[in-house]
């Protein structure tokens, strides 16, 4: 029989209950655009509000919207072409399984096939750098309004298809963290198309236009920092959608329900605020010597290891334990019937992935130079994130595990950085 899903009491509500939602829901979108405003302004101070403001006229075009509109129905039609593989996400409490399609990287190829196209047939990418307020704030509106419909939506399901964590019966947190945990149009799931797909790609065809802008600026190559912060962002994206599948066992996908936080977060934040270190060197041109390039290369190498590696390893042992990369692994059973792995990446720390992520995140940023705090935003911001997540996830694993989670954090006793944390 499905279980039934149980409001959370008010200790177990997330980010400062509704308050917190409810002041998060209107801080994230001012964060955003005072961080576009501040980019593009000559001091580029991130502790001070930007000299001059724009007409409110800058802010909204219905060409933006267009933009937008076409971009998630283009992502949307490639998502369903049938393509790949289709496989099987994580047992729900009903007992089903959902499949969702694995063509992101084809979908990613046959974007930028068409991008070469239209580059080569003289598409002007680059004038999207000069686009990018009122796309923030049509994407923002979108947002809303897909989250405003998921919220709805969310009344007409059985609580078996709730988010554990969603449902508190305050309309304002719930429609912040979403209700319902795999929204759907049929086959279509609206959580893992926006998770990966317009978001990501968008962030990445940002970062291209910039750089295309600076080239031309340059008259000719762009510049040795904006070319590796636009080729380690890529690779990031490009490596999420090769390894689209190992999606299906993060906290997003198997916790959190579909709400504002997500839709906000796939469609504006990402995108938007991923790209600032490439809006910044457009606006700040710095230079880079060689050496330091090389090292800033290496800390991306070392990063990318660890982050791949340990989410290849947990995404292999949980669909397939007995797969020999990871059979000799030692592990700790739990009362569900699932392990908890305690050798290899997930020996050395908690959450090996997030050192590895925090580590990359130090290489895209560093090719900006040390003179401006701005282009460091996203990685204190993800510093800030990651805690908080990996708080977050212990407190449902000691939940989910009880006994077995105290004995794993006895034996790796570091949450995130060996002998630091
Ligand atoms: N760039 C960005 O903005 C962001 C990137 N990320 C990245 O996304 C990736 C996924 O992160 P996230 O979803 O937060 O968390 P994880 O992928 O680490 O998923 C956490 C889950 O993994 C399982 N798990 C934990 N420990 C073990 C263990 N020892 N053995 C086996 N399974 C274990 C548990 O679920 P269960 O046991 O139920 O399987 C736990 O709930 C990370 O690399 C992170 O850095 C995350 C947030 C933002
Ligand atoms: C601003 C809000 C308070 C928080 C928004 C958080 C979101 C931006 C992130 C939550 C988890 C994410 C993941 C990725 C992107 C950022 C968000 C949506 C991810 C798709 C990036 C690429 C990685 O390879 C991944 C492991 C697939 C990531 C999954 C989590």
């Amino acid at each position: 029989m499905a279980q039934q899903q149980t409001a959370p009491s008010p200790a177990e509500l997330e980010f400062g209950g509704p308050l917190g939602t409810a002041a998060l829901l209107l801080l994230l979108p001012l964060t955003l655009f005072h961080l576009l405003l501040t980019c593009h302004s000559g001091p580029c101070s991130l502790l001070s509000l930007p000299p001059e403001l724009p007409p409110l006229s800058a802010f909204w075009s219905s060409g933006a919207l267009l933009l937008l509109l076409f971009w998630l129905g283009f992502q949307a039609t490639l998502y369903l072409l049938p393509m790949g593989q289709v496989t099987e996400g994580r047992m729900l409490r009903d007992k089903s399984h959902l499949q969702y399609p694995l063509n992101g990287f084809r979908c990613l190829g046959l974007t930028a096939l068409l991008v070469g196209l239209g580059l080569a047939g003289g598409l002007p990418l680059g004038n999207l750098s000069e686009m990018l307020l009122p796309l923030a704030s049509a994407a923002t509106v979108t947002a809303f309004f897909l989250s405003l419909f998921l919220y709805l939506k969310s009344f007409t399901v059985p609580p078996s298809a709730l988010a554990p964590g969603g449902n508190s019966g305050n309309p304002v947190y719930d429609f912040f963290l979403g209700r319902e945990l795999n929204p759907r149009f049929g086959s279509f799931d609206l959580k893992y198309f926006c998770e990966l797909r317009p978001g990501l790609m968008g962030w990445a065809l940002i970062n291209l236009a910039l750089l295309l802008r600076e080239a031309e600026r340059q008259r000719g190559w762009p510049s040795l920092a904006m070319g590796l912060v636009s080729a380690f962002q890529f690779i990031y994206v490009a490596d999420a959608l090769w390894y689209e599948e190992a999606v299906l066992t993060t906290i997003d996908i198997i916790h959190d329900g579909f709400g504002f936080m997500l839709a906000f977060g796939d469609l504006v934040w990402v995108p938007f605020i991923y790209s600032l270190q490439a809006q910044f060197l457009l606006n700040h041109p710095q230079a880079l010597d060689l050496p330091v390039a090389g090292a800033i290369c290496l800390l991306k190498v070392i990063g990318y290891v660890i982050f791949r590696g340990a989410n290849s390893q947990k995404n292999t042992f949980r669909r397939n334990p007995s797969d020999p990369s990871v059979a000799g692994l030692e592990t700790i059973p739990t009362a569900t019937g699932r392990h908890l792995l305690v050798s290899g990446w997930w020996g050395l720390v908690r959450h090996p992935n997030y050192l590895g992520d925090l580590i990359m995140a130090l290489a895209w940023s560093l090719p900006c130079g040390v003179t401006h705090l701005l282009p460091y935003f996203y990685f204190f911001y993800f510093v800030i994130l990651l805690v908080h997540r990996e708080y977050r996830d212990e407190r449902q694993c000691l939940q989910k595990y009880g006994l077995a989670w105290r004995e794993y954090c006895r034996r790796v006793p570091y949450r995130i950085v060996p002998y630091i944390y």
